[in-house]
């Protein structure tokens, strides 16, 4: 089997369509959904606030690489355009491949699919909903989310995460 962790968000638009139409597209392969939160932007400060979540997936004939094929053929599908001046600028709909698990955790220093993601252990925005919804998880190479939740990088950013309970994609699973 492989599973995968994705993180999804966008800061365009009608941000929570976007969330969830991500879902929707994700289809019978999801197995869990995150709360959705209002984040600041991350690496990047002049743009709005993003709207995150996370997604659990869970299919046995996807790899790896195919579950990046898949995060992509969603970013897509909702429009995205990439900026080349603005590596971490506004989008629509962003959805990385936070880890992915074989039964072992799929570890990958191919610049086209690194894993796990060089930057999650780095982002609230990750870590807060992903810990909401796994409390006891790991990010393979890292530890324990909870750890992470503490590391100064982190804990400067939580304050800015907001649960958004009124906004669900939890019908979408
Ligand atoms: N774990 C990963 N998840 C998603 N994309 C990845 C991953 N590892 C490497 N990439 C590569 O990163 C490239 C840039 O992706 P993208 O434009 O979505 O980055 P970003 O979302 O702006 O920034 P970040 O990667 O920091 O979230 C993609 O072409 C993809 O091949
Ligand atoms: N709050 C927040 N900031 C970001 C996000 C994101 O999803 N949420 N994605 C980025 C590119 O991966 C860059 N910055």
């Amino acid at each position: 089997m492989t599973r995968a962790l994705l993180s999804i968000g966008g800061n365009l638009g009608d941000r929570l369509a976007y969330l969830r139409a991500a879902v929707a597209r994700l289809g019978t392969s999801v197995v869990r959904v995150s709360g959705v939160y209002e984040t600041p932007p991350w690496g990047d400060s002049a743009q709005p606030p993003y709207l995150n979540a996370v997604v659990l997936v869970d299919d046995p004939t996807v790899t790896a690489r195919e579950w990046l094929t898949r995060a992509q053929a969603c970013e897509s599908a909702e429009g995205r355009v990439r900026d080349p001046e603005r590596r971490f600028g506004p989008r629509t709909l962003d959805v990385d491949v936070i880890a992915v698990w074989d039964g072992e955790p799929v570890v990958s220093d191919d610049p086209e699919l690194t894993l796990p993601h060089p930057r999650a252990h780095l982002r609230a925005f990750v870590l807060v909903p992903w810990h909401e919804m796994q409390p006891d998880a790991d990010l393979p190479g890292h530890g324990s989310v909870a750890a992470l939740l503490g590391t100064p990088e982190v804990a400067a950013d939580i304050a800015g995460v907001s649960p958004r309970p009124d906004l669900s994609l939890e019908s979408m699973a």
